[in-house]
């Protein structure tokens, strides 16, 4: 046979019946995440055509978008922002019951974002067919999984037949070589990979990142990476596996055991692609260019080093950007005031994450007149981080700690900040008005966003911790 990349291979075990010229194929779906945004109209339809879900089995459902993240008053009433997502929780409570579908739930001990609570509990595995209908889903390809997001319709295929209809996709190698400069991480260099090959770089492609750069990566890190994908345009992004993801699978709740885990591993070190192997697109990256990134404009392509100027506007577009975001082409940001620093969402908010802000603000306060939220991605993380004395660090630099949810990378809970305030924000989406009407969002790696909640101002963080030094 002729040398195959993982997406291939992924897609061969997964293909039901291949497409031609006039119909998509028709592809397997191993696991199905749902939340409660993108399911209610697709439970309608199940229920309006008396349709049962073919593998409730198969799905795992949590709550996170519209979930509030500050707790339940004394009369046990969740703080929910509006009468619409109370009602979306409680219509995926009501359709997971009728259904038979697992819910992590409000009084699970693994409810949380979705991207993070499914790796947490080891349901997301090499070699799997993975959708949900979110746009980040790619985060699992962390895993060495064909990940991908759908959208509402597309969910009800899967919850009524298992498959979806799909073209194949092309192929692109990304492969970052060397090592990362100390204090550069995988939020980083993500960002580095979307300003380089652009918010439609990876259209139509399933990117596979690879290089030493890549591989040297714990699983944390490498779903920061492959959780941007879609912002580069990629249907997905994934990572073969490899002893760092067998590592951190074994023992997980619902990770094969016993002999099957020992067929399994067997299985999921056949998936890396093979050598020669050829690819749609491809481009080389070397880890250590990387520097410190943000963004500076309104969508994720526009990135820069911290410490650079910002590029001037070459169309009108740019300087719309640049006018909304309030900030001069030619001049660098290090020095821009900050309202508000997020720590949080399905990119940043796992334990790795909130230990690397933690490092920058312990013994440190945030300043005068910044506000710092830091949410974590699940409950799990929640505990694990409490249970390291995380969240004393936190609370004694004056941020606040809430509970799981997706929060203010969306602000669906209500979780916003005000007209006009910067935030400095460890989300994936800088889009107008995001994290509220009018607010202007630079997206950032968890040292960077503790550095500019600490110097109340966007600060390469070298400076300020040698300065403290
Ligand atoms: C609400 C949901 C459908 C949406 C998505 O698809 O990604 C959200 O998670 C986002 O990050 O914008
Ligand atoms: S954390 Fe943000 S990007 Fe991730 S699923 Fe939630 S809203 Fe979407």
């Amino acid at each position: 046979m002729n040398a195959r990349t993982i997406i291939d291979k992924i897609w061969d075990a997964h293909q039901v019946r291949a497409e031609t010229a006039d119909t998509p194929g028709i592809l397997y779906v191993d696991l199905h995440l749902i939340h409660e945004v993108t399911t209610p109209q697709a439970f309608a339809e199940l229920h309006a055509r008396g349709l049962p879900v073919r593998c409730p089995e198969r799905v795992l459902a949590t709550l996170d978008h519209s979930t509030p993240t500050l707790p339940a008053g004394p009369d046990g009433v969740r703080p929910y922002a509006t009468p619409e997502a109370a009602q979306q929780v409680a219509r995926l409570e009501a359709n997971c019951a009728a259904f038979g579908i697992a819910l992590e739930g409000w009084d699970s001990a693994h409810r949380g974002i979705v991207h993070v609570m499914g790796p947490e509990l080891g349901a997301t595995q090499p070699g799997m067919t993975i959708v949900c209908g979110d746009s980040h889903t790619a985060t699992h390809g962390a895993f060495g999984a064909l990940a991908f997001g759908i959208g509402t319709t597309e969910v009800g295929h899967v919850l009524a037949t298992q498959c979806l209809l799909q073209r194949k996709p092309r192929t692109f190698a990304i492969h970052v070589d060397g090592r990362l400069r100390p204090g550069v991480g995988a939020k980083d260099l993500i960002l580095h990979v979307i300003g380089r090959i652009g918010v439609g770089g990876g259209t139509g492609h399933v990117i596979e990142y690879r290089g030493s750069a890549i591989q040297a990566l714990s699983m944390e890190e490498r779903m920061t990476v492959c959780n941007m994908s879609i912002e580069a345009g990629a249907r997905a992004g994934l990572i073969a596996p490899d002893e760092t993801t067998f590592a951190y699978l074994r023992d997980r709740p619902r990770a094969p055991r016993g002999v099957d885990w020992a067929r399994a591993v067997a299985y999921w070190r056949t998936l890396a692609s093979d050598p020669g192997a050829r690819y749609d697109s491809e481009v080389r990256i070397d880890a250590a260019t990387i520097g410190p990134t943000i963004t500076y404009g309104t969508h994720p392509g526009m990135v820069t080093p911290i410490a650079a100027a910002v590029p001037v506007a070459r169309d009108p577009q740019e300087a719309k950007a640049l006018a909304y975001m309030r900030f001069e082409g030619g001049r660098p940001l290090t020095g821009e005031p900050v309202d508000v620093v997020f720590v949080g969402s399905c990119t940043n908010s796992r334990l790795s994450d909130l230990r690397e802000a933690a490092a920058v603000l312990d013994g440190r306060r945030v300043a005068d007149g910044v506000r710092m939220l830091v949410v974590p991605g699940s409950v799990a993380t929640k505990h694990a981080a409490e249970a390291e004395g995380l969240d004393a660090v936190f609370l004694r630099a004056g941020a606040e700690w809430r509970d799981a949810g997706c929060s203010m990378c969306i602000g669906m809970n209500g979780d916003i900040a005000q007209p006009g305030q910067l935030v400095v924000s460890t989300s994936n989406r800088n889009f107008e008005g995001r994290q509220g009407p009018g607010v202007r969002t630079v997206l950032a790696s968890p040292r960077v966003a503790a550095a500019a909640a600490v110097a109340g101002r966007i600060t390469d963080p070298d400076a300020l911790l040698e300065h403290a030094a």
